[in-house]
């Protein structure tokens, strides 16, 4: 469903390629974590999967579709939901509004639904006085949980999460991995997740690793994931 075929990436202010000549495969309804050392370039490869950069060669093919060609501001209206280590909520909103927001953006399917997004917090957990007040006043598992349920009314079949554990305690860490396998698994989306935490990447369906400017598998999602 997601592809790289040849993607290639060099920063301009770098002596050398980033990586180079990857090709990658990622499935609807499984979950990856990426994992390797510290500036190996997860966070640019994720940039690169979301749509937030463009390769320098090679390409990224969504549902068979380059999604250069389809232009990266549709891909990432349409077709890719982010999650974010800092959550990357409007602050100055509740958590019910947030959603409703990211609805009207993204123009979901569900859009204007207040009962579906209200539903989709309760799920995660979040009362009905926690969703109608400001989100800087819930926790920060619970603002994740916000922006999980974000990607879960918006109708992008990818979902991307950059360290989405990384200020999360462990309970919490386990059940925001929870709620991406769900959101795999239940909603068929694709998710990939970026992690330092081996018990995070231990939790997803696939595992790949970045090391010396390549990817090798660690892990293949089985078909008995979904
Ligand atoms: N905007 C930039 N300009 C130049 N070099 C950059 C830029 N962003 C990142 N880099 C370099 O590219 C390499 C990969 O960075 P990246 O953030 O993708 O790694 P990472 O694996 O996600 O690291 P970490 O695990 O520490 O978050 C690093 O050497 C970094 O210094």
């Amino acid at each position: 469903m997601l592809e790289t075929e040849k993607m290639t990436y060099w920063y301009t202010t770098a002596s050398d390629y980033l990586f180079k000549d990857v090709d990658l495969r990622f499935e609807p309804g499984r979950s990856y974590a990426i994992v390797g050392q510290s500036g190996t370039g997860k966070t640019t490869m994720v940039s690169l999967l979301a749509g937030l950069d463009a390769p320098k060669a090679g390409k990224i093919k969504i549902a068979g579709q380059d999604i250069a060609k389809m232009g990266l501001g549709a891909y990432r209206r349409r077709q890719v939901s982010v999650v974010f280590q800092a959550f990357n909520l409007f602050t100055y909103m509740s958590a019910l509004e947030n959603l409703m927001t990211a609805m009207a953006i993204t123009k979901s399917s569900r859009r204007g639904d207040q009962e579906f997004s209200r539903d989709m917090l309760r799920r995660l957990g979040l009362t009905d006085e926690q969703m109608t007040q400001n989100v800087q006043r819930l926790s920060g598992g619970q603002q994740q949980r916000v922006a999980i349920a974000r990607t879960m009314v918006c109708d992008a079949p990818l979902v991307v999460a950059d360290e989405p554990t990384g200020n999360l305690d462990e309970a919490n860490t386990d059940e925001v991995i929870a709620l991406f396998n769900q959101i795999a698994h239940e909603q068929g989306k694709c998710v990939i997740i970026v992690t330092h935490e081996p018990s995070v990447a231990e939790q997803c369906d696939g595992v790949l690793r970045l090391a010396q400017r390549t990817f090798r598998w660690e892990k293949t999602p089985t078909a008995a994931a979904v």
